[in-house]
């Protein structure tokens, strides 16, 4: 069994508003919210909802809070983005980025995500990188490919020890909200190349630090499988992850992993 963590993030999407996030968090039972050895548990709430999150998380929560995107600048005119320093201000341990419907409806690159990933990591918060393959992608047998060229531009430059502070998240875009699932042999396959990849790239004791989520329709009914496979280190959870039970459920069979 790897000795790595497993990392149980939700990620609410354009949904839960600071009400919605209050009754979440009053909802999580505590038993859900305390430190357990080996399993990192967060949600990541849209911008207007973080400080919420971190003031309704019970008072030992051990529960993470993340943002889902942010800029590549400092500060300046860029109208309706959010800078590293500000997400630093309110206390954020990760971000996501290059989630694919950032790819998709906002024309985010490899090139956008890597200076992103890049500044995420100076400000000390911990990037989440999603890679993943379109269905015709996978059909005309090319998901290889494409997961290897979002793995090797988001993280182009990089060292070894900056890339183990990287969360890969590989999330087919296929199963994402459609209810189908990577099998978890689909999932193990794609997890064990993006490992060999980052080995590749960085060497092996970097990669091998390194956590792997897996996302699309994971939910309490198929996360133990998931989980089970040697190099899928934990998940990161749309839909799932918006019911307070479903979300304390994820994080229970995670600790059954341990
Ligand atoms: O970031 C999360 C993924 O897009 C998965 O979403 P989903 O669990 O609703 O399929």
């Amino acid at each position: 069994m790897s000795t790595r963590s497993i990392l149980i993030a939700g990620n609410w999407k354009m949904n839960m508003g600071p009400n919605d996030t209050a009754d979440f968090f009053e909802q999580l039972d505590a038993e859900s919210q305390k430190q357990i050895d080996g399993v990192i548990a967060a949600v990541c709430p849209p911008f207007v909802s973080l400080a919420t999150a971190f003031d309704s998380r019970k008072s030992a929560s051990a529960v993470k809070i993340g943002a889902q995107n942010v800029h590549f600048e400092d500060n300046g005119a860029f109208t309706g983005e959010i800078s590293t320093s500000m997400l630093t201000e309110v206390g954020c341990d990760y971000v996501i980025l290059g989630h694919s419907e950032r790819r998709e409806y906002f024309g985010e690159d490899d090139a956008i995500i890597n200076k992103k990933v890049k500044k995420a990591l100076l400000a000390g918060i911990t990037p989440i990188v999603c890679v993943g393959e379109v269905l015709d992608e996978r059909k005309q047998n090319r998901h290889f490919d494409v997961v290897k060229t979002q793995t090797a531009g988001s993280l182009e430059g990089l060292s070894a020890s900056e890339l183990e502070k990287v969360v890969i998240a590989y999330e087919p875009v296929w199963a994402i909200g459609t209810g189908e699932t990577a099998s978890p042999e689909q999932a193990q396959e794609m997890h064990a190349f993006i490992r060999d990849e980052l080995a590749k790239l960085f060497g092996k004791e970097a990669a091998d630090t390194v956590l792997i989520l897996y996302g699309g329709s994971m939910k309490p009914a198929n996360a133990g499988e998931l989980l089970q496979k040697p190099d899928v280190d934990g998940g990161l959870i749309g839909g799932a992850s918006l019911k307070p039970a479903d979300f304390a459920k994820l994080v229970a069979i995670a600790a059954e992993q341990k």
